[in-house]
């Protein structure tokens, strides 16, 4: 799944691609690794398109037996129908009921939205996670710059993870 951006040179040319036509991949930015059972729990917190890589891990945690890592999904998208593979997650979360939560939030509802409203704050974080801040947790982001500067923090500026008690440690983006 590509987001297209107005303008965007890549996301326009991947969107122009047809069946049968090829692309070539020079190679793929190493990113955090995961190993099953590091920790007790994994916080993904996604925005809009950076569900992707959150998805994966939380497929890939679920479907290996060996890991029993809970998992934690907090999304935030802008409209009702920008949330993706809602249906998947809702069905994780009836088969691991002990192991997997996910909270939907949107900034931008439908008149019968019977989604949460807002963006990922403080107090969404704070009624999602009965163990905020837990040494116990890694959390890890992935989403707009906006987002990712309001949770992870700037050079300049503390996010707001840190402020609820995660040490930079804890703390990935993807
Ligand atoms: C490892 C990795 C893999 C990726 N894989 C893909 C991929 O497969 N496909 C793809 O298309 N892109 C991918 N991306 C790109 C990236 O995830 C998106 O470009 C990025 O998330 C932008 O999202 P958006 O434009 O959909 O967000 P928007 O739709 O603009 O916003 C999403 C949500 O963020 C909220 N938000 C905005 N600002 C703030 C704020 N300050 N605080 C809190 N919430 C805020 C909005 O209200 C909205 O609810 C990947 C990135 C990485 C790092």
């Amino acid at each position: 799944m590509v987001k297209q951006y107005p303008g965007g040179k890549a996301s326009t040319h991947l969107h122009s691609l047809q069946p049968g036509q090829h692309l070539i991949f020079v190679g793929a930015i190493k990113g955090p690794q995961w190993t099953p059972n590091r920790v007790r729990h994994v916080v993904l917190i996604a925005g809009g398109a950076g569900i992707t890589p959150c998805y994966q891990l939380a497929q890939g945690i679920l479907g290996n037996a060996q890991d029993q890592t809970a998992v934690t999904l907090i999304y935030g998208a802008n409209g009702d129908r920008d949330i993706l593979w809602k249906g998947q997650m809702e069905q994780w979360q009836q088969t691991f009921p002990d192991r997997f939560k996910v909270r939907f939030t949107v900034s931008e509802p439908g008149e019968n939205s019977t989604l949460a409203r807002g963006r990922v704050t403080a107090s969404l974080l704070q009624d999602a996670l009965p163990d905020l801040g837990s040494k116990e947790c890694e959390v890890y982001v992935c989403g707009p710059p906006a987002m990712e500067a309001a949770l992870l923090g700037t050079r300049s500026t503390k996010g707001l993870l840190e402020e609820l008690g995660y040490g930079k440690e804890q703390i990935h983006k993807f």
